[in-house]
């Protein structure tokens, strides 16, 4: 369903700082599938996630998701096509807005009516059936305003609104990193509920191996651009944080430099 072809993007070309970030990827991802990206500081990751979001154009390959070729689609097309959601809870929602304000933008997205004012009682009905699935009592707080909530609220109602018209693809950049530990295992939780009952094909950039190898179906790791491992099946299942690592040191053939990887394995 999404199919990534020869993709090579260099940034600033033909300067003495030119750096190849996608150096010939070729990925392809089954319809529902679960792919965690992991991968070393400066790897690429968010480069793969910004060249299939639209950020940018590639220099040279494809993108074609569910059969429709997106390479040259603008990003804000691409933007109802595909939900992410960032580090930052701040990014995916409007805090001046109220919940069920932010869930309604969400929601019409694919709608005709996309951009109606007011929220209607039956979308309402469904807000507050979705919210009450996250477990956080949001369901009884529709007219609050979303500036009020924690950043682990704030990630929570970020995903409902990524999912809520299901996307065709998902991509979750570090989407837990920056919660405390208890919001980070929650939302990581409601994650892979909401990703398997809709049965979303998703992306997940992770530091965290332990959970890169335990939540989904597949794992890809990313070194200098390049796709250097990619696991599923029994090979993943039987896979260990510290064979994972010994791996990408003679794959990379180097040690893994990431110390934000390390601090999680070491925890
Ligand atoms: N807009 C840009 N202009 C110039 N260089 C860039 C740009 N975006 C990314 N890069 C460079 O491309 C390389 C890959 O960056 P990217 O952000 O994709 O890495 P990453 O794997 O997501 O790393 P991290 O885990 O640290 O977030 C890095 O060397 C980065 O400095």
């Amino acid at each position: 369903m999404l199919e990534i072809i020869n993709a090579r993007k260099t940034f600033l070309p033909g300067t003495s700082n030119e750096h190849v970030a996608l150096d010939n990827v070729n990925l392809s991802l089954a319809e529902g599938e679960f792919v965690t990206v992991i991968g070393s500081n400066g790897a690429g990751k968010s480069t793969l996630f910004n060249a299939i979001g639209g950020s940018f154009w590639l220099d040279r390959g494809k993108i074609l998701l569910q059969g429709d070729n997106i390479t040259y689609l603008a990003e804000y097309k691409r933007a109802s096509l595909i939900g992410r959601l960032f580090q930052n809870p701040v990014k995916g929602t409007a805090p001046d807005m109220t919940i069920e304000e932010n869930l309604a933008l969400a929601y019409n997205r694919k709608r005709r009516n996309g951009l109606r004012m007011g929220v209607s009682r039956q979308d309402a009905a469904v807000f507050r059936e979705r919210l009450a699935l996250l477990e956080m009592g949001l369901e009884n707080r529709l007219k609050t305003k979303v500036g009020l909530l924690s950043g682990g609220q704030r990630q929570a109602l970020s995903l409902l609104m990524a999912t809520i018209a299901k996307p065709r693809l998902l991509l979750l950049d570090e989407h837990t990193a920056a919660l405390d530990p208890s919001s980070s295992e929650k939302i990581m939780q409601i994650t892979g509920d909401i990703v398997s009952q809709e049965n979303i094909t998703t992306m997940m950039i992770t530091h965290n191996i332990q959970s890169a190898l335990k939540i989904g179906s597949r794992t890809i790791m990313m070194d200098s651009g390049k796709i250097i491992l990619d696991i599923s099946g029994q090979e993943r299942s039987e896979m260990t944080v510290a064979s994972l690592m010994e791996l990408f040191s003679r794959q990379g053939k180097k040690a893994l430099d990431n110390d934000r990887m390390l601090l999680v394995n070491n925890q």
